[in-house]
Order: C-alpha cells, then structure tokens, then sequence
C-alpha cells in the first residue's frame, strides 16, 4: 500500500503544539513577529502571502504586510528592510520572491539581518546549513524533513536524489539531507539520462516546475516520492512535478498537490518565526 504523505494534517497537527507554545511564551511577555514584504500584485504571493498571514493569527503570532507596489524601486524596499532590521517587535522578515525585474533580489536577501531572516537565504545562513551548523533553514526543505519524521521515515544511509538545483529549494534540500547522513545526489535540466539517475533513488525530490513532468518509468519501486511542484496542467487544475497516479502505483510513500508540501512550508516558516523570538528574547 502507497502512504499518503498528508502535509496538511501533518501542519496542522505541528501547528496545534506550536500554538501552545506561543500561548506559554505570552506568560512572560513575548510575543513571536513576522514581517512579509509584498512587492507588486503577482496573484499566485498574494494568496501564499494570506495563507502565512492567517496561520500567524491563528497561532497568535504578530504578523505585519509591508505591501509595495510594482513599480517600487530596489531602494525602496531596502528601506523597509532597513526599518524592519531595527523594528524590536519583529523576529522574522521575510521578502516574498519573485520580485518585480528592477529590483535586484541578491541585493535584498543580502540586506536582511541574518538574526531576523526567517527564509534561511542570506548566506550567512546558507553557510552555516552547509558547514552543519544550521540557524534558519529555507522553510521548503525544512518543510519536508519535518514531513519524513512525522512518518517515521529515515534518512540515513538511503540514495537521495534531488531534481532541481535552485537557491530555495534543491541546494538547501541536499545540505540537509546530507546532514541527515543520505548519499545525495543533484540532477537538473542538464543531466543526461536523466531517470537512468532518478530510478537509483530511494527518496526522489523534484523541484523543477515543470507539470507531471516525473512518471512512473523515473521512480524505483518502493521509493519515497516528494513533490515540490505547483504548477497548472492544460484544464488549469493545480498539479505537482510528479505524476501523482501513475507514480503511486510504484512508490512506497508520495506528497499529493496540494495538501503536501505546500501546508508544510508554511508551518516551517511559523515554527522557525517562534524559534528566532526565542533566540532573541534569550529563550
Ligand atoms: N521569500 C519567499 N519564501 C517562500 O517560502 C516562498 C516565496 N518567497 N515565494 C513563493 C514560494 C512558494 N511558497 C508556497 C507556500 C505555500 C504553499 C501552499 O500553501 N500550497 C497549498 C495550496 C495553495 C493553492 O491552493 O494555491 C498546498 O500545496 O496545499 C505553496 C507555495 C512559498 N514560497
């Protein structure tokens, strides 16, 4: 039988023990903040963007939106950072990705306080997740291990393999694996034979972007599928990476779209917001 890895129960069960957290951590006067600055109207961050803001409520965290429009220029927004970097009651600043074309991302990431960045893309965080010595980790990626051990599924020693080598998803991805004791290896769209490599996979990441583009023939029998795609198929409907109902049928355990990794991003991000209020608060 195929498990079902159901991100949403998995988030909201997570979520239920961080509230009481946030609850205990009100007795003595913090209160967890998150900061999300929205650069231009994109329709698909707006609705993520409701998504974190709605967990954060629910969970008692402060949650602010510094909302900018599209024609914001770069200085702009490293304004609000700035402004962000020396609020007191904000933990976490997140900037949500894409930007609009003038302004330059490296330059934005690079400008959030490493203590406040909530993402995990600043490379003082990126280093420190490779030298294994993890501060804030990106939330996907952290999503996902959480997904494993809520399941009961280990890591170490399996043939990891990776589709995708972005800053978001596929590299911090492979450092925690690695981490984890996996032998990993990254593919992307220049690896030639491409499921001659996946179908060596015990634990099979994608995260390419590219619709149902993983079908049965790249999956090993008995692998762990997890699906990092949000992407739309011809009728419009909301699809994965991976061809849900044909690689169900090989793999041991696969994330369905939605309900997989999606709930679980969000939930890493609020875990990690209270972690970084502990850190500031001194516990
Ligand atoms: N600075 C930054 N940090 C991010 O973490 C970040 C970002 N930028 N830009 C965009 C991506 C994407 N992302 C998602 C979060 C939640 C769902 C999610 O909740 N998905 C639901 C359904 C959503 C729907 O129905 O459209 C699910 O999979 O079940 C998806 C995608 C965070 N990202």
């Amino acid at each position: 039988m195929t498990m079902i890895l159901d991100g949403k129960q998995t988030a909201n069960s997570l979520m239920a023990d961080l509230k009481t957290e946030v609850a205990a951590m009100k007795t003595r006067g913090i209160t967890p903040g998150l900061a999300v600055v929205l650069v231009g109207d994109d329709p698909a961050s707006a609705i993520y963007v409701r998504n974190k803001q709605r967990r954060a409520q629910e969970l008692g965290i402060t949650s602010v939106l510094r909302r900018l429009p599209s024609s914001a220029t770069q200085a702009e927004v490293l304004a609000v950072v700035e402004a962000l970097n020396h609020d007191d009651t904000i933990d976490g600043i997140l900037v949500q990705l894409p930007l609009p074309e003038q302004v330059d991302p490296d330059a934005v990431i690079a400008a959030i306080a490493p203590s406040k960045d909530v993402d995990g893309f600043h490379a003082n965080n990126v280093g420190r997740l490779w030298e294994n010595n993890p501060g804030v980790v990106a939330s996907t990626p952290y999503g996902i291990m959480a997904l494993l051990k809520h399941y009961g599924i280990t890591v170490a020693g399996k043939r990891a393999v990776i589709i995708g080598r972005s800053n978001i998803v596929g590299r911090p991805m492979a450092a925690l694996l690695l981490n984890a004791d996996a032998t990993v290896t990254m593919t992307h769209s220049k690896t030639p034979d491409l499921f001659a490599v996946t179908r060596e996979a015990d634990l099979l990441v994608v995260a390419i972007g590219r619709a149902q583009f993983v079908t049965a023939e790249a999956v090993k029998p008995g692998a762990v599928v997890i699906d990092v795609g949000m992407d739309r198929n011809a009728a419009g409907k909301l699809v994965g990476d991976v061809d849900f109902d044909s690689v169900a049928k090989v793999a041991s355990a696969i994330t369905p779209v939605p309900g997989g990794v999606g709930p679980m991003t969000i939930a890493a991000l609020m875990i990690q917001t209270v972690e970084l209020a502990k850190r500031h608060h001194n516990g």
